[in-house]
């Protein structure tokens, strides 16, 4: 007879002990957990966005690669709408298959496909493009049945917060004025479903990485778990229900000449289950991405070579083997 973690993919997780295939070598496990980190700037958009709001992204931009926003504009029912339908959708059996039958462009992983050398990771995962929305949400998982309309809501305000910030950081790089307004959209959605742990000592929810991204917008509700490189340490975002967690991705880094940083991220587990939504904000692929002028000079000389941002997707093995079907051609 076939064993329950056979028939339903999330019963895996549901163990006393951590396996040994999902227990990392000693060289890569995360060990004891650091406490969270309070100098992560928590930036305030619900008062006038003036010089000092521009400074301050700024200066976390360039010193951390993050930062988190409050009183952001996202309500809290919308928060609360999507991390449910989310939760709803990795709760159902309906995730698996269902994007088989090839009218569909979202990939769900169960961690059976995450295998690191071996060692899966901690952590189910769904991916879709978003961009045209109206266009893409068509194909989108259509169970729960509220799921896409939850979801636009979700990724058109998130959008919105997403032109703000590149207006700010427009502003403190002195780019002139509407410089991102080509590519304020979320091209792509990616939600991680954490399980609870039993030993998160042991295991990892994504491995170390950069994100392809102009930037990424984060919601990580209350439970902590993602941590970013500073000084060669691991530091822990703390978790804010009410906030999103901003970073700066490979493509921003680029644009601005190294001037801005893109850092090296990764998650640990919790013995809570923890749900995050990423909104990738990305260059379209034909895109050619490259220093901008204003910010190449004799002192900073190009840093990068211009290229498409197909060609980076592709080149970088950031999508994986679903690069096809998530990536807008
Ligand atoms: O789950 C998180 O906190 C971070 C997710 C992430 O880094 C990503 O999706 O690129
Ligand atoms: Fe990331």
């Amino acid at each position: 007879m076939e064993s329950p973690a056979a028939t339903n993919p999330s019963s895996r997780f549901d163990v006393e002990n951590v396996p040994t295939n999902y227990t990392f070598p000693e060289k890569d496990r995360p060990g004891e957990l650091p406490p969270v980190c309070h100098t992560l700037p928590v930036i305030d958009l619900g008062k006038a966005l003036d010089a000092e709001t521009v400074n301050l992204i700024f200066k976390a931009s360039q010193e951390f690669g993050f930062f988190q926003v409050i009183n952001h504009g996202v309500s809290e029912k919308i928060l609360g709408d999507t991390t449910d339908v989310l939760k709803e959708f990795f709760a159902s059996p309906e995730k698996e298959g269902s994007n088989s039958c090839g009218k569909s462009n979202w990939v769900y992983d169960g961690s059976v496909n995450f295998d690191v050398n071996g060692v899966h990771l901690w952590r189910e995962n769904l991916k879709h493009p978003c961009n045209p929305l109206e266009e893409c949400m068509q194909q989108w998982p259509h169970h729960p049945t509220r799921y896409r309309d939850v979801v636009s809501t979700y990724l058109t305000e998130v959008g919105k917060l997403g032109k703000r910030i590149l207006d700010l950081i427009c502003q403190g790089l002195g780019l002139e004025k509407g410089y991102f307004d080509g590519f304020s959209g979320v091209e792509l959605l990616s939600a991680n479903s954490y399980p609870p742990c039993p030993d998160p000592s042991l295991t990892l929810g994504i491995l170390r990485h950069y994100d392809p991204s102009l930037i990424t917008i984060l919601y990580q509700g209350d439970v902590p778990g993602l941590q970013i490189m500073k000084d060669g340490t691991w530091i822990t975002v703390g978790a804010m229900s009410n906030a999103f967690v901003v970073n700066i991705g490979n493509q921003l880094e680029i644009i601005s000449n190294g001037i801005l940083k893109s850092v090296e991220h990764r998650v640990v587990n919790s013995s809570e289950a923890r749900l995050s939504i990423a909104a990738f904000i990305n260059p379209s692929p034909s895109y050619i991405v490259e220093p901008a002028q204003a910010l190449v000079t004799e002192l900073n000389p190009a840093r990068f070579k211009p290229k498409s941002y197909k060609e980076f997707v592709y080149s970088s093995g950031a999508l994986g083997t679903h690069t096809k079907t998530l990536q807008r051609e």
